[in-house]
């Protein structure tokens, strides 16, 4: 997060053929777009085709270029290359004012001189609205975000959560066809944070608002976006659904940054249209039930969830003898921590309940594959060395 706080919050627009009811949505459209900053090249040909009322979150590493997406797409920034489209018009050139975009910063940035009504009002007062509908339409507005009674508040009388509804309220107040939000519940601490997300979601699910939300916090994206784009050194790695993000990670970095995994180096030393075979690094062979498009004796990484494995204390054929290293019972999950006989570590997570026998530290168990196919396989040229 680079943004200072003066940055207005939504900008108005001057044509009212621009803003249109809540509900309907707007789509957007990044089209390669590279951008520069001198001879840096921060972003390198992202496209991302955001539906009406979709709620996309980009996800990824601190200067991986998420809020220079946001910027392009407000109109802060001109792409150097590439086109920003809005309901399919080309916008890069039109002016942040004209292009009514909402934005939410990490720090509100709330008018500190004006009282909550004002903040509310500001962006319509801008576009020339009449009295009685500012009026009406900031009161609908701090109503929506359960605010009404403060309306004489000034922002340093409030909470960081009320803080956060109002700079939500303000850029809703002058129906932006498109709402970014960078960071927005970072400041929060985490019991608030939780409520404002699920607060946040609902309110823009119920006003199918197109949303494009910032987070470096990949439990926020997985539940709350429709759609996740990880992102790392100015590059999309992956844009899907939550689900298929963490299930089916398309690539190694991918795997690695958004939930945890167990990776474990090897080598393809067989495979058919069902199957193959790895060997690991200690010569044990782990058969899978994927069929990876590279060649023989390609070094691989295995990308494996702890959730994904199973520990049985009886031997059975493919499972591979573990020594249990580590036991964390956490609530309704025990975490272990196994090792290989080379000591590659593994870790893996299992239900906790009444009945169910923990393995014991020092024990030797047996390690399985949940399903068949609840494991990733990269060629090892597949690593990002940002990971
Ligand atoms: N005005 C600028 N001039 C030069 N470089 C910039 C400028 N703004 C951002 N950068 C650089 O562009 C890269 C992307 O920055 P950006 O703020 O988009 O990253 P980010 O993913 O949002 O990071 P964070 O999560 O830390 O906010 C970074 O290397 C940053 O230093």
């Amino acid at each position: 997060m680079t943004q200072s706080s003066t940055v207005p919050l939504a900008s108005a627009s001057s044509s009212s053929a621009e803003s249109s009811p809540p509900g309907r949505g707007h789509g957007l459209d990044i089209e390669g777009i590279t951008h520069r900053f001198g001879d840096v090249t921060v972003l390198n040909q992202i496209h991302l085709q955001v539906n009406p009322g979709e709620f996309v979150a980009l996800l990824g590493p601190s200067g991986c270029g998420k809020t220079t997406i946001l910027r392009l797409v407000a109109g802060l920034l001109t792409p150097t290359v590439g086109q920003i489209r809005i309901d399919g018009q080309r916008v890069e050139h039109v002016p942040t004012h004209k292009r009514n975009v909402g934005i939410v910063f990490q720090n509100y940035a709330l008018f500190p001189h004006m009282n909550v009504f004002d903040n509310v009002a500001y962006g319509l007062r801008a576009q020339g609205a009449k009295t009685t509908n500012v009026r009406s339409r900031v009161q609908d507005m701090l109503e929506l975000v359960q605010l009404e009674v403060m309306g004489d508040r000034f922002p340093n009388e409030l909470s960081g959560g009320q803080q956060q509804r109002i700079a939500l309220a303000r850029a809703l107040a002058v129906e932006p066809r498109i709402l970014l939000l960078d960071e927005p519940f970072s400041a929060l601490d985490k019991n608030l944070r939780l409520d404002m997300q699920i607060e946040v979601k609902r309110l823009l699910t119920e006003q199918g608002i197109t949303t494009m939300f910032v987070t470096h916090d990949q439990e926020e994206a997985l539940s709350m976006a429709d759609r996740i784009a990880v992102m790392s050194n100015g590059v999309v790695q992956q844009f899907d659904t939550p689900t298929t993000v963490y299930d089916r990670p398309s690539t190694l970095f991918v795997s690695q940054f958004v939930g945890t995994t167990n990776l474990i180096s090897g080598t393809l030393i067989q495979h058919n249209r069902e199957s193959c075979v790895v060997s690991l690094a200690d010569g044990e062979q782990m058969q899978l039930a994927i069929d990876p498009d590279m060649p023989i004796n390609s070094p691989v990484q295995l990308a494996i969830r702890p959730e994904n494995l199973r520990l049985s204390t009886e031997p059975s054929p493919n499972a591979l003898p573990v020594r249990v290293d580590i036991c964390l019972p956490l609530g309704a999950a025990t975490i272990y921590e196994v090792r290989t006989a080379s000591g590659i570590p593994i870790k893996v997570t299992q239900p906790r309940g009444i009945g169910v026998k923990s393995l014991v530290p020092g024990q030797t168990v047996y390690l399985t594959l949940a399903s068949a196919h609840a494991c990733s396989i990269f060629h090892v040229s597949d690593t990002d060395p940002s990971v």
